[in-house]
This record gives C-alpha cells, sequence and structure tokens, in this order.
C-alpha cells in the first residue's frame, strides 16, 4: 500500500469517526432538550392538578348540595305550596318597613295583602345560615303537615337564591303576650276577662294534647311562650313558632322512653308558666316568692303555693272576684303549680291537664259561647294532595 491509499484509508475513517461523533453530540443535545420538556410539562401537570381537583370537588359540592336543596323542595311541596319571591314581595310592598309586624330572632314578620284581599303574615328569614336552614325546613315538615284548629295554619313557604321565606294565616288580634302585659298606654284598652283568658288557657292545652297524644306521631313543640301564641278575630288561640319542634314516630319502640318524655314535660312545664301569665298578668321575672328575685324552679312553687294560701286576700283574685268563682281561681291555679313542679315525672300529661281545664271552662258556658267543639275534626295533610285533608282517629281531644 502506498502513501496516496493510506491516506485515503485514513480520510474515510476520519470522516466516518467525526461523523458519528457529531451525530452522537446532536442526538444527545436534543434528547436533553426533549427531557427538559418533557419534565417541565410534568411540573406544570403537577401544579395545575390540584386546582383541577379542587375546581372538580368544588363542582361536585355544588352539585350536591344544588340536588339536596331539590329534593329538599320538592318534599316541602308535598305538604305546602311553593311561593314565588314576586308575588310575596308583591304583597308585602317590597318588604316595605310599614308593613312589619314582628321582629323575630328567625326572621322578620310582615303583614301581606294578597290581590284579592287575603290576609297574609310573611316570615322573611334573615339569610340562609345553616342552622336558619334547619329551622326553617322543620317548621315547614311539622305545622306544614298539621291541621288543628289550635295551631296556626302554614300556607305557603318561599326558596329562592338566598331568601327563605314562611308563610301563615294573618292572625288579627296579635300575640297573646302583648294582651297579658300591655304597654302603660295601652293598658286599659287591652283588659282581658277571665272567661276570655280561660278560653285561651283550654285552646292552647287542647292544641298540647293533640300534639302529644296523636294515634300516629308525637311532637313536642319547645317553644311554648305567650309570644307564640297568636289569636283569632275571636280569640281563639294559635301555637305558632314550630322551628324546634321535634317529631316522634309513636311506632319508635324509643317513643315512650324518658328522652321523649322529658321533651313533652318540657311543654307542660311551658304550658304552665302561660297559664300563671294568664291567672296573675306577671312576667316569668316576677314570678317569685322570695325577696331576692331568684327565678329558680323551686321558688317558682313556693310562689303558687303562697298565693294559694292567702287567696281570699291576694290581690289577683279580688281583681277577679266579679268574673270568676274564687274555687275556679285555685283550681287553675293548682294546675299550674302541677304544670311547674322541678321534677318532670310529677308533671301532668297535657290530655289530663286540658280536661280539667275543659271542665272549669264549661261552667263559663264556654261551650255554649264559643265553639270549643271544633266545627270540623282535626285534620293531617296528606302527602300529595294539598289541599284535600283527611281526618284523623281522634279519640278524646276535641
Ligand atoms: N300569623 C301571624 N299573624 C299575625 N301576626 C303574626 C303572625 N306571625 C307572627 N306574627 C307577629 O309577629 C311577631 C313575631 O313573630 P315571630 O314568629 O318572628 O316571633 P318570635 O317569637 O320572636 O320568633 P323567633 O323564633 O324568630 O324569635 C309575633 O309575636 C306576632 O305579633
Amino acid at each position: 500500500m502506498n502513501f496516496s491509499e493510506y491516506f485515503k484509508d485514513g480520510f474515510v475513517i476520519g470522516y466516518v469517526v467525526s461523523a458519528g461523533f457529531v451525530t452522537a453530540s446532536l442526538m444527545s443535545y436534543y434528547y436533553l432538550i426533549w427531557l427538559n420538556l418533557k419534565l417541565k410539562q410534568r411540573r406544570n401537570r403537577a401544579k395545575v392538578c390540584p386546582l383541577r381537583n379542587h375546581i372538580q370537588r368544588k363542582k361536585t359540592h355544588v352539585h350536591d348540595q344544588v340536588s339536596k336543596l331539590s329534593l329538599e323542595i320538592s318534599e316541602l311541596q308535598r305538604w305546602v305550596t311553593q311561593m314565588s319571591y314576586e308575588e310575596i314581595s308583591r304583597a308585602t310592598n317590597s318588604f316595605s318597613k310599614d308593613n312589619i309586624i314582628g321582629l323575630g330572632r328567625m326572621g322578620t314578620t310582615y303583614k301581606a295583602i294578597l290581590q284579592n284581599g287575603y290576609l297574609l303574615a310573611v316570615k322573611r328569614l334573615h339569610g340562609s345560615q345553616q342552622h336558619l336552614e334547619k329551622r326553617f325546613i322543620c317548621e315547614v315538615k311539622s305545622i306544614g303537615r298539621l291541621r288543628h284548629n289550635n295551631l296556626v295554619p302554614l300556607l305557603g313557604f318561599c326558596i329562592e337564591r338566598r331568601e327563605r321565606i314562611l308563610v301563615y294565616k294573618y292572625m288579627p288580634s296579635g300575640n297573646l303576650y302583648d294582651w297579658l302585659h300591655p304597654k302603660e298606654e295601652k293598658a286599659i284598652a287591652m283588659t282581658m276577662e277571665w272567661d276570655l283568658r280561660l278560653k285561651i288557657a283550654v285552646g292552647v292545652a287542647r292544641g298540647l294534647a293533640w300534639l302529644h297524644h296523636h294515634r300516629s306521631f308525637r311532637l313536642a313543640h319547645l317553644d311554648i311562650t305567650s309570644s307564640s301564641i297568636l289569636l283569632e278575630h275571636n280569640f281563639e288561640p294559635k301555637m305558632s313558632n314550630f322551628s324546634r319542634a321535634i317529631l316522634m314516630n309513636q311506632n319508635d319502640p324509643d317513643s315512650s322512653g324518658s328522652w321523649e318524655l322529658g321533651f313533652i314535660k318540657s311543654d307542660v312545664h311551658s304550658f304552665g308558666i302561660v297559664l300563671l301569665e294568664l291567672i296573675t298578668l306577671k312576667e316569668r321575672s316576677q314570678m317569685t316568692a322570695s325577696s331576692s328575685g331568684t327565678t329558680d324552679e323551686k321558688s317558682l312553687v313556693e310562689w303558687i303555693t303562697h298565693l294559694l294560701s292567702g287567696i281570699s286576700d291576694n290581690s289577683i283574685v279580688k281583681s277577679l272576684r266579679e268574673q270568676a268563682l274564687e274555687y275556679d281561681i285555685l283550681k287553675v291555679l293548682k294546675i299550674a303549680r302541677n304544670c311547674v313542679q322541678p321534677d318532670c315525672d310529677q308533671r301532668p300529661s297535657m290530655l289530663h291537664v286540658y280536661k280539667k281545664l275543659r271542665a272549669v271552662g264549661e261552667r263559663y258556658g264556654h261551650h255554649l259561647t264559643y265553639d270549643f267543639g271544633m266545627s270540623k275534626p282535626p285534620e293531617i295533610v296528606t302527602p300529595n294532595a294539598q289541599h284535600t285533608t283527611t281526618t284523623l282517629e281522634i279519640v278524646e281531644i276535641q
């Protein structure tokens, strides 16, 4: 082999080696770029994922909430008519201040007038926070299902965006508290005679006895006060404020347990306080025997015993002497004392209380003067038939 052949071979080898080297370098360079790109993409995806997951979770949550709410609405519609916000707003003159008739913890109540002249009371809740939402639903499910002469009729509800509204029949004589404890300037105009007070006591006792001793359910109201008792034009009492009520199934084996009795007997106690307000026209804070002004349960019972012992020269009795028999005032005071006993087991049932009060009421001719036997038997609204009602098998409470 001569020099030129050596040169040729060397050149070819050199050329191939350097071409291979250049190609390998280029490939590794592009590989590194590709690798970097991939890593970047993966990092970005990792950043985006939590956000995407969060959005997905949020969407599912909102979707769950919306489905839960629409389920609730269709459940509520089984009992009460759903009304539109626009319709209610029109009837309250756009929730005008002039229409306000009450300010409660849950909401503001307005007087509303429908186009046909029908009067309503509209309770607009303060927002839709969770605890109010629960109480709103509780109110519709309890009072919305029941029809009784001594319960305020819930006629409709509204759920629109953040609005939660309850629509009741309007009670023209307002609440019992305002009648028993009127502001000074109204004191004379708002005097309530004994037989009217007795009529109210019997009506509330009858309504509570119905709720406590029904054949197919038991309901503890848990918020009986003179301000939750509303009055019709003829002063027939109607219980309202069912947002704390507890509905118990009569077939539940626990339903006669002490848990349930505790709730039921708490209503009996509250009724006892209302009865005392009706007899004495005093507020709960003034019902005390001791000069220290303590208002515990023992002192309440002592106070009633004190009233009973000096019944003849008691100023309360003196003021009622022309309207009532002393014997009857004594009897009603004793019923009230039994109701407010500190020990639940010693308190009577509302059925017992109702029968005792009714017997006193009959002596004042209530069965003649007032519609004590209800013109219609108590009713419960059947599902899917908002305006048709079925009669309940009510045994004694009529
Ligand atoms: N159906 C109605 N008819 C006439 N007046 C009513 C009616 N409902 C309520 N009111 C009036 O509005 C007042 C306030 O009612 P609301 O139910 O808000 O009372 P509350 O006991 O303070 O309730 P809350 O549980 O919200 O504290 C009542 O005391 C009553 O005077």
